[in-house]
């Protein structure tokens, strides 16, 4: 049985399948890169399994169970966790609170603060620790750097448990040795989390990636380890050659 797996899935807006009879099987432990051109489908790929948009048709099944027609909320209480380009961190809070708000979400954010104050809970340090983040644990979230504020959106993923991670161009805006600390976290949590990453930097794709699908046109053009993607001669012509 896959972790997870889509069956002929379709996307109609209007006119346009922006997913158009897409199939996919990701493994447990997993980091999947999704490829391709603007306009391909990848964001709206990731928009379909979180739940942000239903499918016109097809199947998605997450461990084993169909969560085609679950509503969000409850994808994300099974443990489908999104991470969207724009972060959504509460800045006003530190790094420790926001993680704490993450690690309860379904209490609520009050709660949250009170119940779990201090010390510093095992899963939150361990996660801190993972993301490099631990020395900022009481700064707030306003005052990090962008790569900061990235990583401590993974580490608020990895605080909910999340166990299938979907990640929209991480690194977009980061610079190279953020990119490269971002690429040294992603190899650490294959295995233990199973990833999807949109990513257009082929050198963090190069870093982190074991299995590559490239979409183009809402379809899957090719799927394969990075060499043979970089070596596909239709690849080339519609993403790598421009
Ligand atoms: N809610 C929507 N309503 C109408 N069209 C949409 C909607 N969401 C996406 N689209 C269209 O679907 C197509 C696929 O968009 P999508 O954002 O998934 O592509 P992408 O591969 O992620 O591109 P990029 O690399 O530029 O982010 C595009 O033509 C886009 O305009």
């Amino acid at each position: 049985m896959s972790f997870l797996e889509i069956r002929n899935l379709t996307v109609q807006f209007g006119g346009l399948k922006a997913v158009n009879d897409l199939s996919l099987d990701v493994k447990a432990g997993e980091l999947r890169c999704l490829l391709g051109p603007n306009g391909a489908g990848k964001s709206t790929m990731l928009d379909l399994i979180c739940g942000k948009t239903k499918a016109t048709s097809g199947q998605i099944l997450f461990q084993g169970q169909d969560i085609t027609w679950l509503k969000e909320y409850k994808r994300a209480r099974q443990g489908v966790g999104r991470k969207f380009q724009v972060p959504s961190v509460f800045k006003q809070l530190t790094v420790l609170e926001n993680l704490e708000v993450a690690q309860s979400r379904k209490a609520g954010v009050l709660d949250a603060l009170l119940v779990f104050r201090t010390p510093v809970r095992g899963r939150i340090k361990e996660v801190l620790e993972r993301v490099g983040l631990i020395e900022m644990i009481d700064t707030h979230a306003g005052n990090l750097s962008h790569g900061q504020t990235q990583w401590l959106e993974i580490a608020m993923l990895l605080a909910q448990d999340s166990k299938l991670i979907l990640m929209d161009e991480p690194t977009a805006g980061m610079t190279i040795q953020e990119t490269l600390k971002t690429a040294e976290i992603f190899n650490t949590l294959k295995g233990e989390h199973t990833l999807i990453v949109v990513e257009h930097d082929m050198q963090f794709v190069r870093e982190v990636a074991e299995r590559v699908t490239v979409m183009n046109q809402g379809s899957v053009l090719a799927d394969g380890s990075i060499a043979e993607i970089e070596a596909d001669p239709r690849v080339k012509a519609v993403y790598l050659g421009h």
